[in-house]
């Protein structure tokens, strides 16, 4: 069955259909990673938006019952070359046809995804639809010029109570603004006595739980649609360690006077290189995000920025110069992507053992 994936520029792209047979619209991104469609498909960062692969054979290892980083995709559409229609691995449990049947998510494979890729990286991030070949295609690219695609998916994705993952070293708060499960792993993988709590929680109550330390997770959208999130985040940075990673960057960077704006297309893909500016090391990392921290923003602020991006020179990590608090915009769960930022889960624990035995 045809169906076509058409973009607010004008290009109509027709290939096959999989997945569900409903019609979607969406922020069209790409990632380059080469493997880990599934840990992509499942990151609730990803909510509302259309994704397409670079790399040209998708689904041929099928989806498995371990790299799921959410329950529910939270994923608008997907987008590929080539679906692989008879996975083959020995964790396989589902196609990847399959699975997007079940989580009501459309597909569409047979498309030239350089040349879509292409169109993104020269017009910047685009709206798109992935409807039925029946659609008149004039008629889709006017309702999506005027389409404002909706700006509440922290509070779409996050939980919307809190819960424990228990564990016997130290208390940290996570808060969940569309936590990839991957953080918390890293965490209950280090002893820590999670509490996750949702996006809109307040200082009191992060307080009320005795945390050593505090976590702001990954999450979906602008980061400017999540204010009521930064008073909690004064408050709370200067009582306890404090870890963010990805919109948890752009949050505590907002809270502290630095400005975030939108980048053209994003970083999505599994080898960005990131340079450590105090000791020249340079990471190769996992990254998803179409906003950044303003550079010149930072200067009359508290904060010191420690990371950059080498391939354009976007600020990637910040420190507070106050309190032990940190922030990196790329991933150091990985899932997908290589673990080499995984050491600043360690410095995280150990900035909480260390304010255990000064205080803060
Ligand atoms: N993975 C994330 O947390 C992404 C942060 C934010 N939604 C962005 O796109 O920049």
């Amino acid at each position: 069955m045809k169906r076509q994936l058409i973009l607010e520029d004008g290009t109509v792209f027709i290939g096959e259909a999989f997945g569900s047979d409903i019609d979607k619209v969406g922020e069209v991104v790409f990632n380059t990673g080469m493997t880990g469609y599934q840990e992509i498909l499942t990151d609730p960062s990803y909510c509302g938006q259309i994704v397409t692969l670079t790399y040209p054979l998708i689904g041929n290892y099928g989806i498995n019952r371990d790299d799921f980083e959410s329950v529910s995709p939270a994923v608008a559409g997907f987008v590929v070359k080539e679906a692989a229609e008879f996975p083959s691995n020995w964790r396989n449990q589902l196609s990847l046809d399959e699975f997007l049947k079940n989580k009501n998510i459309p597909g569409i494979s047979g498309i030239d995804t350089r040349k879509l890729t292409r169109i993104i990286r020269q017009h910047g991030t685009l709206k798109g639809a992935i409807c039925s070949i029946e659609k008149n295609a004039e008629e889709i690219i006017s309702q999506l010029k005027a389409t404002v695609l909706p700006a509440d998916q922290v509070k779409r994705v996050s939980t919307k109570s809190a819960y424990f993952s228990p564990g016997r070293g130290p208390r940290v708060v996570l808060v969940d603004y569309g936590m990839k499960h991957g953080i918390l792993r890293e965490l209950n993988n280090r002893n820590c006595d999670v509490v996750v709590v949702p996006y809109n929680v307040t200082a009191e109550e992060v307080l009320s739980f005795h945390p050593d330390g505090i976590m702001l997770s990954n999450g979906p959208g602008d980061p400017k649609t999540v204010t009521q999130t930064l008073e909690m985040i004064q408050t709370v940075q200067k009582e306890v360690p404090l870890f963010g990673i990805c919109l948890g960057h752009q949050l505590f960077a907002l809270a502290n006077g630095a400005d975030t704006e939108k980048l053209k297309f994003g970083h999505r893909g599994s080898n960005h290189p990131v340079k450590d500016l105090r000791t020249g090391k340079v990471s190769l990392t996992s990254q998803n995000h179409g906003y950044t921290v303003d550079t010149e923003s930072v200067v009359n602020t508290e904060l010191e920025i420690t990371h950059v991006a080498l391939n354009d020179g976007t600020v990637e990590g910040l420190r507070h110069k106050q309190y032990p608090a940190f922030t990196v915009q790329y991933h150091p769960e990985a899932s997908p992507g290589p673990e080499d930022a995984n050491y600043l889960f360690d410095e995280f624990m150990q900035m909480i053992e260390a304010s255990k035995k000064v205080g803060i």
